[in-house]
């Protein structure tokens, strides 16, 4: 298990800060929500974590060392809302999967492997010989997240990952990731503009506005007691929000 820290992070976009000296630490083998309105730099801040975006301030650790310079396999995976992006529509969806498993093995070990991440997401491993446009909307989902399992990362970081779903399928993965993360002791940044998916999935929840952070604490904290105008905001968007 391993803690992502994100120390006084800045990234620029021409000269104007999207995410102006963000520190946000998410501890080892937990879950921490990022919310924040749309623009707030959520995306930004992920983005720089797998060195999509060049940091212009401020360091990425992975357990102390900066996981921006990593060459090679990557230990931070980055998971988007659309599964298109990381999927190639041409090649069937177990060929991706086993695209990002590290290391040579043979071919028989990689189907093998690549069935048992399938199984992993509860897909049917037959699904892998299928192109990502025979897949529902859910199903690609849950081979994206297979795909970037198969490189055995330290951390997931999911980007408005149940934001394109139904809300009926978005339950499923909400339910997914908190599966996965408890059985296999993941390290989880997950995003969403909305804090009642959020919630559900955080032990602690992190609060971004204007490219800050703006609140972070336990999960209940923020919930019941939110300290920041913003936090308030996004809990009145939320009016059917139900405990559980
Ligand atoms: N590649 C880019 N080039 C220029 N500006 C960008 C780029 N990516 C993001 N921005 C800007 O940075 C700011 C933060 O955007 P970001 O996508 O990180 O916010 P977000 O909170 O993830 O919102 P959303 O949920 O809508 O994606 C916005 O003002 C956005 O327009």
């Amino acid at each position: 298990m391993s803690a992502l820290e994100f120390q006084d992070v800045t990234v620029r976009f021409g000269g104007h800060p999207a995410v102006d000296g963000v520190s946000l630490t998410v501890p080892a083998g937990t879950t921490v929500g990022l919310v924040g309105e749309s623009g707030s730099g959520k995306s930004t801040l992920a983005a720089a974590a797998v060195g999509l975006h060049r940091v212009a301030g401020g360091r990425v650790l992975l357990d102390g060392a900066d996981v921006t310079r990593v060459r090679g396999r990557r230990p931070v995976q980055l998971v988007f809302q659309d599964p298109y992006s990381s999927l190639d529509p041409r090649m069937p969806v177990g060929a991706s999967i086993a695209e990002a498993l590290p290391g040579r093995r043979p071919r028989g070990a990689r189907d093998g492997r690549v069935c048992r991440l399938l199984e992993l997401v509860h897909l049917d491993p037959d699904v892998r010989r299928a192109l990502p446009r025979a897949l529902s909307g859910g199903q690609r989902q849950r081979v994206a997240l297979a795909r970037a399992l198969a490189a055995e990362p330290a951390v997931v970081i999911a980007d408005e990952i149940t934001s394109a779903l139904d809300v009926s399928v978005q339950g499923s993965v909400l339910n997914l990731i908190r599966e996965l993360q408890r059985d296999l002791g993941l390290t989880i940044l997950f995003i969403s503009h909305n804090l009642a998916v959020v919630r559900y999935v955080s032990d602690e929840i992190a609060v971004m506005a204007g490219g800050r952070l703006v609140e972070h604490g336990p999960a209940a904290q923020v919930l019941t007691a939110p300290a920041h105008a913003h936090t308030r905001a996004l809990l009145d968007a939320v009016p059917k929000l139900r405990s559980s």
